[in-house]
């Protein structure tokens, strides 16, 4: 914590902000931070929040309290008929099969390959047994079931009460009504359009009616986001038609060092604003901060905005009434993480020329295998029955390596530069949808799977020393694409070795010695990174998260645990206006009374939040906020602070 510094001058852009905050307190939960300008409807949003009450992380009732392989058998008991639970404890897990051709004959055993899709899963470096295979059936029959059911239309989110629709978007003949299955074809239509005429330069920015849209910025985050960085990362060509950059946090920093890129090429940047809700801060933030460069060049953001949003949510309210160029609809049954299909996904991908056809045929095609009740042919089935067998459903798996190690982490390693955020799209995608406090009955439970990793070799020369030797505490999947480069480009870098080939034995070796060293692993591999292969990644892991979820019996479409950091977030803002009413009527006082942490406190009515005012008097002083802070840095205890001014209006209003 760096000390306050005392005798700030004062900012000149500050009296402005203190104009708009309220100098009543108030404990409301409402993010809003007025600005001026024409963004006031969506600037006015109100968060929903909800409260969620913590608990400890290994709850009595899913701590295995022997060595023992329980299994968490409240985490299937509301779904699975009584008959077919089995409350017996999980195989005991046997030492890792080392023989090379029992390990060949294994991998031919498990072996999934798909070569319309040109995709490969090998699980036969996870060490289950027929045995276990035999005690999930049933577990696993009532999760095809229940995925069944979640295609054809039930409430597959029972919190929120809404229907869960992400395969319908790759198709729509299996949305359970026509206007739905119109919806999402004509979406995909309008967003091919639309992309193809920006790209044409048929629609032109107003600023240059003779030139074209160069750039996108996409305002968006979470869901919003991770989907279309990961796209973008991997299929964009090297040199698309429009540049797509990302505006994905309230970091002013970050906001700065994407709009200052831009430079001049503002005026040909097409702006995407995205947020299912409409409603989410940091989005909103961005929106406004944008907003605020173009007026600040003189141009106008309604002629170069586009929403992707529910119909009438903030967002969309503030883009139809502002006029923006255009709005594309988020379907109130698409989660956020599972939205890359829909136009949050399609639109920045068509944009930068990608083949949107051929990522939702590659998650058709993925679609179509994890729908068969085999386990042998569905891969989403094989990686979660893995999962399962390597975390024994709940992070809990006694582990082959050393007792007592829970296993409660998955690392990904796509061995390609352009597959490096799959990770960071899978962390959003399987930690927001299985980390759960409760099952779906109500039990307490803390399941989850952690998230991690960002390419091989890369990692190699960061992290594999403790995968290999340290806390054995994770199973890895390796992503393997098997083209190196496009034909005709590779050349032998030394005999008969190509760099490629290099990256090729990291992978193996890899995988070998953690294997060896008792790491089991998964294997993905594709035959190269193109829109097929990566629709049909998406898919992959949203079945298998899927149809984990139903294993271990928590509801993988909701979140409310982010709700609880939002609603903190909020509280923390309400209470920085308090402070900086009390220090304005204290700063109007003839003298000026400094005041106290402690007495700031108790006149904002927070006798218990000091170290939080600490927090935000030397947040505000750090940034030039017309705060002053006198004392020793040393010491907060010492420290009294006042504010540059007196703002009447403040005291008295306007
Ligand atoms: O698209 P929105 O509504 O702005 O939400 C962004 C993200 O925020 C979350 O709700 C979590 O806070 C994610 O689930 C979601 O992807």
């Amino acid at each position: 914590m760096a000390c306050i510094s005392s005798r700030l001058s004062v900012s000149p852009n500050f009296s402005g902000l203190r104009k708009a905050l309220p100098s009543t307190s108030t404990s409301s939960t409402t993010v809003s931070v007025s600005s001026s300008g024409s963004e006031g409807s969506y600037a006015a949003g109100r968060l929903s929040l909800q409260v969620v009450a913590s608990a400890k992380r290994f709850p009595a009732s899913s701590t295995p309290s022997s060595p023992s392989q329980t299994p968490p058998v409240n985490a299937i008991s509301s779904k699975v008929p009584e008959e077919l639970v089995s409350t017996s404890a999980l195989p005991t897990k046997p030492v890792l099969e080392t023989d090379p051709l029992k390990l060949w004959q294994r991998y031919l055993e498990w072996l999934y390959q798909d070569k319309d899709i040109g995709i490969e899963i090998d699980v036969s470096r996870i060490g289950f047994t027929d045995e276990y295979l035999a005690m999930m059936r049933p577990k696993l029959d009532q999760a095809f079931r229940a995925m069944a059911d979640l295609e054809g239309g039930s409430i597959a989110n029972p919190d929120e009460g809404r229907m869960v629709g992400h395969y319908w978007l790759r198709k729509p003949e299996l949305a359970p009504t026509a206007y739905l299955q119109k919806q999402i074809v004509q979406t995909i239509e309008s967003v091919q359009s639309f992309a193809k005429d920006v790209i044409s330069g048929k629609i032109k920015p107003p600023p240059c009616p003779n030139g074209r849209f160069t750039q996108i910025l996409s305002v968006g985050i979470g869901g919003s986001a991770l989907g279309p960085q990961f796209v973008a990362e991997a299929l964009a060509p090297d040199n698309p038609p429009l540049k797509l950059r990302f505006i994905d946090n309230t970091d002013p920093a970050g906001i700065d060092h994407q709009i200052a890129q831009l430079g001049p090429e503002l005026s040909s940047t097409l702006v995407v604003v995205i947020s299912k809700s409409g409603g989410t801060p940091e989005t909103r933030n961005g929106l406004l901060e944008v907003q605020r460069a173009f007026r600040e060049k003189g141009l106008d953001f309604s002629k170069q905005g586009v929403a992707i949003t529910q119909e009438n949510s903030l967002l969309d309210n503030t883009a139809r009434i502002e006029g923006w160029l255009a709005r594309f609809p988020m379907y109130d049954w698409v989660g956020g993480r599972t939205s890359e299909m829909s136009a949050v996904g399609l639109l920045p991908a068509a944009l930068q020329g990608i083949d949107i056809h051929g990522m939702l045929e590659g998650a058709r095609l993925m679609d179509e295998t994890t729908r068969i009740r085999d386990l042998k042919t569905n891969p989403a089935a094989l990686l979660a029955l893995s999962w399962y067998w390597a975390t024994d459903g709940n992070g809990s798996k006694v582990g082959i390596c050393s007792p007592h190690i829970l296993v409660e982490d998955m690392v990904v390693l796509p061995y390609k530069d352009s597959l490096l955020l799959f990770s960071r799209y899978l962390q959003q995608l399987v930690m927001e949808s299985l980390g759960k406090e409760y099952d779906l009955d109500g039990n307490l439970v803390n399941q989850g799977l952690a998230v991690y990793g960002n390419k091989g070799s890369t990692d190699q020369h960061a992290y594999i020393q403790q995968l290999r030797e340290g806390v054995p505490n994770f199973f890895a999947t390796f992503i393997e694409v098997l083209r190196d480069r496009p034909p005709g480009h590779d050349w032998e870098l030394e005999p008969g070795v190509t760099c490629g080939d290099y990256l090729f034995g990291m992978l193996q070796g890899t995988r070998q010695a953690l294997y060896a060293n008792k790491r089991e692993s998964i294997t993905v591999t594709v035959n190269e990174v193109n829109p097929i292969t990566v629709g049909a990644l998406i898919a992959l892991y949203e079945r298998a998260v899927g149809l984990y979820a139903s294993l271990i019996n928590v509801n993988a479409y909701h979140q409310p645990g982010v709700e609880a950091g939002k609603k903190a977030a909020g509280e923390v803002l309400a209470l920085q206006k308090r402070v900086l009413s009390v220090l304005n009527d204290a700063s109007c006082q003839e003298p000026v009374e400094p005041l106290t942490l402690e007495q700031i406190a108790t006149r904002a009515q927070a006798p218990h939040q000091v170290e939080m005012i600490y927090k935000i008097v030397a947040h505000m002083v750090a940034n030039d906020r017309a705060l002053f802070a006198e004392g020793d840095c040393g010491s907060p205890k010492s420290v009294k602070v006042f504010t540059g001014e007196c703002n009447v209006e403040d005291l008295y209003g306007p």
